[in-house]
């Protein structure tokens, strides 16, 4: 009985860039999830650990990178025509080589109407909350938004943190800043007996928390965190308090030098894990006590 290798292929898969291209202040950003995958001459290393004819998978992602910054992306079939040909011109053990790539869509966040420069939001997967607890004679709202994704290519720095001697974080007076904002903000006095206007609230709170973060030149996350539910409270007096809990979506510099390019804050790799997460509350002074909604409406 023989036994043989059946079809094959291998690639780096998922692989997470973005870039941002400047024509002055205003950014240009891509978002793109890239996967090759190569197909030829590949017995050897399969049947007896001849990697001979192996273009590593970490290759094929450093060529993602390398394409990004060395040329337009320009639309994703040719971006993927480019890569795959690349490779199939360049290997000769490689005869085949599939490119798949997602692009995930970015709007610029309006600020007072106009688009702003470098602050995009992505609605893809937000969603509106709502947690409600009645009593007898009283009822709380708890009000909210899931993965309301926002991004800024610009204003936001983070540098001047105590380094320990487990410290290698750089600092940066230039870096992406990217989340997904949670966020839950609960009604004072008895909201249900009242008149309430819930979708103009939603729709207004939701422009405030992306004005906000487009808006506040960044120190830290932390502090567009406070700003963002400050700028709710300024703006909707019927509401007591907000909580936000943000994810800090990392964008790493992708280091081009090996390749002998530079990268001058264009070309990133989006980790998703893990991630910093930010977490607070900002309060009205003369607020009433949370209700149970509010208590159950965990973050
Ligand atoms: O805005 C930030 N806040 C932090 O607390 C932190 N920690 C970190 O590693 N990066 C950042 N960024």
């Amino acid at each position: 009985m023989g036994i043989s290798l059946g079809p094959n292929q291998y690639g780096k898969a998922e692989v997470r860039l973005v870039t941002v291209r400047r024509d002055g202040p205003v950014h240009h950003l891509r978002d793109l999830t890239v996967s090759t995958a190569l197909r030829g001459d590949l017995a050897a290393t399969h049947l007896t650990g001849d990697n001979t004819a192996v273009l590593t998978t970490d290759a094929q992602k450093n060529t993602v990178y390398a394409f990004a910054k060395q040329q337009d992306i320009g639309e994703i079939e040719d971006f993927a025509l480019r890569l795959g040909r690349h490779f199939v011109a360049t290997q000769e053990a490689i005869t085949g080589a599939r490119v798949t790539i997602a692009e995930h869509a970015w709007d610029r966040i309006p600020v007072d109407g106009v688009p702003h420069d470098h602050a995009f939001s992505s609605s893809g997967g937000e969603s509106r909350t709502t947690t409600v607890t009645v009593h007898a004679d009283r009822a709380w709202v708890v009000s909210g938004v899931d993965g309301l994704t926002v991004l800024k290519s610009g204003g936001s720095e983070f540098h001047s943190f105590p380094r320990d001697e487990y410290t290698t974080l750089a600092e940066t007076d230039d870096r992406i800043l990217a989340t997904a904002v949670t966020a839950r903000w609960r009604y004072d006095g008895n909201p249900a007996a009242t008149d309430v206007d819930w979708a103009k609230n939603h729709q207004e709170i939701r422009r405030t928390l992306l004005q906000a973060f487009a808006t506040k030149h960044s120190l830290s996350l932390q502090q567009t965190l406070y700003t963002m539910g400050e700028a709710v409270l300024l703006a909707r007096p019927e509401v007591a308090e907000v909580r936000l809990s943000l994810p800090n979506k990392h964008h790493f510099l992708v280091d081009l030098s090996p390749f002998g390019l530079e990268n001058h804050n264009e070309v990133f790799y989006a980790a998703d894990r893990p991630y910093g997460l930010i977490e607070g509350t900002a309060v009205r002074d003369e607020a009433e006590e949370p209700g149970p909604a509010w208590t159950d409406a965990v973050l």
